[in-house]
């Protein structure tokens, strides 16, 4: 386990981010890290609050992430999981990630988890927050990014 307030918060764009993130875990720990970033991204503000959504979700919530997009008619966003597993201080980390795209809505559903509420994935009437688990894990840009882990390290058998 890595003291998380030992490693810098980084900024920059979503990759860059995760990359160095296990880089600097994997020198602190000195052996191999697997860290996990979610983002989210509102297309009509180039991509942010992106890497940054934890503090925008804390300080301003639902309502004023809704606001934000305010001015704006397009309320297309999309939910970006990234990892980056470092097998070692002295390796370049391997990045997968995935994306689901949607748009953001006034809050709906249980309000337990993250931006789920404000969430609503193309193609459903429902936000993240009012799907069951199974179909939120199904679509999610989380699932996504592990599916495409499991390609990856099928196929790269060298970093097992
Ligand atoms: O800073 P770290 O240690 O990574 O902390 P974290 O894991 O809580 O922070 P992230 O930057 O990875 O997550 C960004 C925010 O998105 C929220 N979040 C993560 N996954 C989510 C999901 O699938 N649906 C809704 N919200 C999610 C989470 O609660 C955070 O507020
Ligand atoms: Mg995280």
């Amino acid at each position: 386990m890595v003291n998380a307030s030992k490693v810098p918060e980084l900024q920059g764009e979503p990759e860059e981010i995760s990359k160095e993130k296990a880089h600097l875990a994997a020198r602190e720990v000195n052996g191999p890290v697997l860290v996990e970033d979610t983002c989210l991204c509102f297309n009509a503000l180039n991509g942010l609050p992106g890497p940054y959504i934890k503090w925008f979700l804390q300080k301003i919530g639902h309502e004023g992430l809704n606001n934000l997009l305010k001015a704006y008619d397009d309320k297309s966003a999309h939910a970006l999981c990234i990892f980056s597993l470092a097998l070692g201080p002295n390796t370049d980390p391997v990045t997968f990630f995935g994306k689901t795209e949607g748009k953001i809505v006034p809050a709906r559903g249980p309000p337990d988890f993250g931006w789920d509420p404000i969430f609503q994935p193309d193609g459903y009437e429902q936000t993240y927050a009012e799907m069951l688990k199974e179909e939120k894990n199904r679509i999610s840009h989380r699932s996504k990014a592990l599916d495409m882990g499991r390609v990856l390290v099928r196929h790269q058998t060298h970093l097992l």
